[in-house]
């Protein structure tokens, strides 16, 4: 993080991963009654602090958990979001699994748009349908 600050750039932190073996991790609680998710995002909002619009420290937050209602996900930076598409997420989750922090989503779908390939035209085109699918989902309501 300090080299992130001295050279202008930022990064991102695995909070609360996609993949299902992630939560024996991620939901596991610490002494002080936290899990080590909702720690890790604690200390990305702390590193985000004052920062406007965001700040250049993000965390990656599947689109594939669920009720995450527990977790304070608006970190003050941006939220990487994989599981859209092969993982079994569709855009239309995105505004339930982030709530208010929806706004700060930076969704990825690599697989779903890729197999469509090699045809440039139909990867150009799936490509779009997921971005127009998440546009109407995060900008709906
Ligand atoms: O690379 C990651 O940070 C990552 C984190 C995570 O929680 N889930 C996750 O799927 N990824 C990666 O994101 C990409 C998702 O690919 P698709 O499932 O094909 O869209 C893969 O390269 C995964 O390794």
């Amino acid at each position: 993080m300090a080299l992130a600050r001295e050279t202008g750039t930022g990064l991102f932190v695995l909070a609360l991963t996609s993949n299902p073996e992630g939560g024996e991790v991620q939901h596991a609680v610490r002494a002080d009654g936290r899990s080590v998710g909702a720690t890790m995002l604690g200390h990305l909002a702390a590193e985000n602090a004052g920062e406007e619009p965001l700040g250049s420290f993000g965390a990656v937050v599947g689109a594939t958990l669920g009720d995450l209602s527990s977790y304070e996900l608006d970190v003050g930076g941006p939220i990487l979001a994989p599981g859209i598409g092969a993982q079994g997420a569709t855009a239309a989750d995105l505004p339930a699994v982030f709530g208010g922090a929806v706004r700060n989503v930076v969704p990825s779908v690599s697989r779903g748009v890729l197999r469509h390939g090699p045809d440039a035209v139909a990867l150009r085109d799936a490509a779009e349908r997921f971005a127009d699918g998440i546009r109407t989902a995060v900008t709906a309501g």
